[in-house]
């Protein structure tokens, strides 16, 4: 399924390119945060909905949508945990916020399915046309309606979008940072792909040092810092404290992924090598390490994710020069604040200047 849509992704990463060559010969700055959700919500709308969507075509401004769903259910509800204080989130009209970016949501995806249930015999790739066969074969065990098609794209939807993009836009923040990194990777990517100017799905394979960098960016910037709740199915005693069946629990991994006893004095500091030469990884083992959660539930989209983010880190890489214009503290202090919402993205856009390389350097 992964492999199946990369020429779906180099056309994209393509016209990112395009458009920062663009930037870079008039000198200009260009906002990278709109740029990758931009690259990620086309990415997804083409292997989830088996094309893009534009908003000059009536349909909604899907990026905005994404921004507005994720701030919307990642903001905090008061009245879950503190009943007397419902009225904060009545002030805050959190319920009404919900229920309108949901009517959205499902008036487009419901737009969706319809466009590819009346044209049956046209032949696309997108998960909606697979998930549409399904339910006219009728083999499933329960009936599986459009509510059901409509809810896993956009659970596809909304988890690959947003996510992607606070990766991808963390990992750039974190090499304008550190030049020293970006001097290694240069020095990687030129060993293994020093003659195409498009680094492909094959070249990131082989690049460890790409790789550390971007599990880095993931220990320090998890996209979801808190995984989806938990509710406990039997009484458990934890370091002393009794947690009684039912209560719902609350998993930060952020905090564990920055703590100093697990990580060394070091925990804060941005330090690709620590995962050079570690058997740890992502995929749910290593609690200490669970950017993308863990069992059941662990992200079916860990290797979708890792791939777009590589190519990309690596083709921005290759090609470009990045500044940050220099504020009052000097570039130094890139602002690190994080917005709130479910997706810990920036809180302000990532704004640079692009300028080309012509590589090798
Ligand atoms: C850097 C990118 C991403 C990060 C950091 C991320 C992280 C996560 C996390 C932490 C969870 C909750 C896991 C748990 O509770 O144990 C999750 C669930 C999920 N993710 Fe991702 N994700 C990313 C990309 C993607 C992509 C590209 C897709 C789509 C293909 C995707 C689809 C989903 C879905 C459908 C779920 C819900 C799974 C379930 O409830 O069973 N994610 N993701």
């Amino acid at each position: 399924m992964v492999r199946s849509f990369h020429k779906e992704r180099e056309e994209e990463i393509n016209i990112l390119m395009e458009k920062l060559e663009q930037a870079s010969s008039s000198s200009s700055t260009v906002n990278l945060s709109q740029f990758f959700i931009t690259l990620t919500s086309d990415i997804m709308s083409k292997v989830a909905l088996g094309r893009k969507y534009s908003s000059d075509e009536g349909t909604v401004n899907i990026k905005t949508v994404v921004r507005t769903f994720s701030r919307v259910f990642g903001t905090f509800p008061v009245a879950e945990y503190i009943p007397s204080l419902a009225w904060i989130d009545w002030i805050r009209r959190l319920d009404g916020k919900a229920e309108e970016v949901s009517k959205t949501f499902d008036d487009f995806l419901e737009k969706v399915v319809q466009e590819h249930d009346f044209d049956v015999d046209k032949k696309r790739s997108g998960f909606v046309d697979r998930l549409l066969s399904i339910q006219r074969e009728q083999t499933t065990p329960f009936v599986f309606d459009r509510s059901y098609i409509k809810l896993i794209i956009l659970d596809m939807f909304i988890g690959g979008t947003a996510t992607t993009s606070s990766l991808l836009e963390w990992t750039l923040t974190e090499l304008v940072r550190h030049p020293e990194c970006v001097k290694k990777l240069r020095d990687e990517i030129c060993s293994v792909s020093a003659h195409n100017s498009y680094v492909n799905e094959d070249d990131v394979e082989k690049m460890n040092y790409l790789n550390a960098i971007v599990k880095e960016t993931l220990r320090l910037h998890p996209p979801l810092s808190i995984i989806v709740p938990r509710l406990l199915s039997e009484d458990v005693r934890l370091r002393g404290y009794d947690i009684a069946a039912g209560t719902q629990v609350m998993i930060n991994a952020w905090a564990i992924q920055r703590d100093k006893a697990t990580w060394g004095p070091d925990a804060e500091k941005f330090k690709p090598e620590r995962h050079l030469n570690s058997s740890l990884d992502f995929q749910g083992q290593d609690y200490k390490f669970i950017p993308f959660g863990s069992g059941r539930r662990l992200c079916p989209g860990i290797r979708l994710a890792l791939v777009l983010v590589e190519v990309t880190v690596a083709n921005l890489v290759k090609r470009f020069d990045w500044r940050v214009q220099v504020g009052p503290y000097g570039v130094d202090k890139l602002y690190l604040a994080e917005a709130a919402g479910i997706e810990a993205c920036r809180k302000y856009p990532l704004i640079v200047f692009p300028t080309s390389v012509v590589f090798p350097i």
